[in-house]
């Protein structure tokens, strides 16, 4: 996948079983990985795991953050409340490529309702292969910022 990284993975009771095999692929690829739980099949709220991943990321534990549940929206959510997080919820490769090149994004989202098993592994490795190309992305990325105000 890439030079081994700190990630840190947090899942739903709907993700969890995807979250599994992600974080399997990321250690077989030797990357560390933090997960953030859940760590069971009971009903657990997607808030939660998307916080605490977020937290990891923005706290510098983790360079990377992954998120799972049904649909990855409310999980997506969840995560970009936090300062400083670009969380992007993929489909596929080429949207999480593009999430990383254009975005500058820090925590990639799947929908394990949505998504197959093999979509989103490629998606994870499309987006843990690709760089930031900065330049005109570079304003827009600043634009996505808290601290941000629009001049109309
Ligand atoms: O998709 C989700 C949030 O966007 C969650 O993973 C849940 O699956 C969804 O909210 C449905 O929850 P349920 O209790 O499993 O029906």
């Amino acid at each position: 996948m890439s030079s081994p990284l700190t990630i840190a993975v947090g899942a739903d009771h709907a993700g969890l079983a995807l979250k599994a095999t992600l974080r399997q692929a990321l250690e077989e690829a030797g990357h560390s990985v933090l997960d953030m739980g859940t760590h069971g099949p009971e009903s657990v709220d997607y808030p939660d795991f998307g916080a605490a991943v977020a937290e990891a990321v923005q706290a510098g534990r983790a360079r990377y953050g992954v998120l799972v549940c049904g649909t990855g929206i409310g999980i997506s959510i969840a995560a970009n409340r936090l300062p400083g997080i670009r969380c992007a919820l993929a489909h596929d490769a080429t949207g999480a490529r593009l999430s990383r090149e254009h975005n500058d994004a820090n925590v990639i989202a799947f929908g394990a309702r949505m998504t197959g098993v093999e979509p989103a592994l490629e998606a994870l490795r499309a987006f843990l292969a690709t760089p930031y190309a900065g330049g005109r992305h570079d304003r827009r990325v600043l634009k996505l910022s808290p601290d941000w105000t629009r001049t109309p």
